[in-house]
């Protein structure tokens, strides 16, 4: 019994060292439940992580920590002053565009005035061509009554006679005898000022920038002071058209009073002995009696330093009669010297020019026609109605530069 027993245990034993030596091999390395690494924090973008300090050892000596290499200079690029072409003949440079969007009147003016018989019918639609284009009631009917008396004396005529008849009519309306210079001829030691004044969206800002650009490339110092504080934007756009050219600019911040940008900006003029001082102004059309509050106390600001020279109306030609009366309510309030005609790229309504003197009793002076730095011209009457018009000879285009 007792052999049994010994045998039992000596069994027991070795089962138990057995166990035990099996869980020792195979138990989980390290012991415990696996951990998850921390997650790794992304890198920096290059640019931004820092340089690790460099350790450098000296021969012989301790271990120095070095500062990280200073990042590179950066170079920051000053924007180079454009040197604008003169105004001279640019509005023949800016023909083909003229004809583009005006020639749809000519060519029907044409070939209605072409036709053997001139019926009441046909004459309708001529008033009617002209009324459509813009050229007002007035000057349409003038025109009209002309056409029909110089036909009747003429009897046949061949397309060269009724283009010619056509051109000396239309530039009658246009009027090619109006002053049509712009007064920027300063006064001894002071500038000329020209109070740019007009309904926001219709290219202020624009011709300001542009009217600055021209002047300089007409050999004019010029000083631009941003008097339309109503838009913050306006400043900015302001300062961003000077920059280009080199013109300073006299801002303040948005809100401030107009006539005391207008009156720092005349006596920084005067200062730097500038020879032109453009006042872009916010003229908002509130209301009549505000308009003329804004735009009177402006005027009379300026005066007790310098001459107002000249005040330009900018109107938007795609606008039509809603532009005209706008013009208008500015004509009341303020003496208008001339009027700034923008878009008439982008309309067929070239007619606005006659409607818009003719209402005024102001000449067009400047038209826009293009959004580039360069597309503002002074107004030429001849150029204006022969691109209306179209060439004479078919494809030819002898005026464009
Ligand atoms: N096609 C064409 N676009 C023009 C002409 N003149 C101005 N523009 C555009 O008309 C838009 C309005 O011009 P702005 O100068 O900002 O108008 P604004 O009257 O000054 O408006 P505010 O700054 O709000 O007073 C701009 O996109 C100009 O590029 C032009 O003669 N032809």
């Amino acid at each position: 019994m007792s052999d049994y027993l010994g045998i039992i245990v000596i069994v027991a034993v070795v089962a138990v060292l057995a166990v035990g030596g099996l869980f020792l091999l195979f138990r989980p390395k390290g012991g415990g439940a696996p951990t998850l690494p921390p997650p790794e924090a992304p890198p920096a973008p290059e640019a931004e992580r820092p340089a690790p300090p460099k350790e450098v050892a000296e021969e012989g000596g301790p271990t120095t920590t070095l500062p990280p290499p200073a990042r590179p200079v950066e170079v920051v690029k000053v924007p180079e002053v454009e040197v604008p072409p003169p105004s001279a003949g640019r509005m023949v440079r800016l023909r083909a565009r003229l004809a583009r969007s005006q020639n749809a009147l000519g060519r029907g003016l044409l070939e209605l005035l072409s036709r053997d018989h001139l019926d009441d019918e046909v004459w309708d639609e001529i008033e009617e061509t002209l009324i459509t284009a813009d050229v007002g009631v007035g000057p349409t009917r003038a025109i009209v009554e002309e056409l029909r008396t110089r036909v009747k004396v003429l009897g046949s005529r061949t397309p060269e006679e009724a283009r010619a008849l056509l051109r000396e009519l239309l530039l009658a309306q246009v009027g090619p005898d109006m002053d049509r210079t712009l007064h920027v001829t300063p006064h001894g030691e002071r500038p000329a000022v020209v109070l740019v004044v007009g309904v926001n969206g219709t290219g202020k800002t624009t011709t300001t920038g542009k009217l600055a650009r021209a002047l300089i490339g007409d050999g004019k110092q010029v000083l631009l002071g941003a008097a339309d504080t109503f838009r913050a934007a306006a400043a900015d756009q302001l300062q961003t058209w000077g920059d280009r050219v080199g013109a300073e600019v006299v801002r303040k911040d948005e809100g401030a009073d107009p006539a005391s940008v207008a009156f720092d900006a005349v006596a920084r003029g005067i200062e730097k002995k500038v020879d032109v001082v453009i006042v872009d102004t916010a003229g908002r059309l509130h209301t009549k009696t505000g308009l003329m509050d804004e735009l009177g106390k402006v005027k009379r600001v300026i005066e007790k330093k310098a001459t107002v020279d000249e005040v330009l109306l900018v109107l938007d030609a795609t606008t039509g009669q809603n532009g005209m009366r706008q013009a208008q309510v500015f004509a009341e309030v303020v003496n208008i010297t001339g009027i700034a005609l923008t878009k008439l790229d982008g309309t067929a309504k070239g007619g606005i020019v006659i409607s818009v003197q003719r209402e005024l009793g102001v000449p067009v002076k400047l038209v826009g026609l293009g959004e580039g730095p360069d597309d503002l011209a002074p107004f030429d009457p001849e150029v204006f109605v022969d691109a209306i018009l179209g060439d004479e000879k078919p494809g030819g285009d002898q005026k464009s530069a």
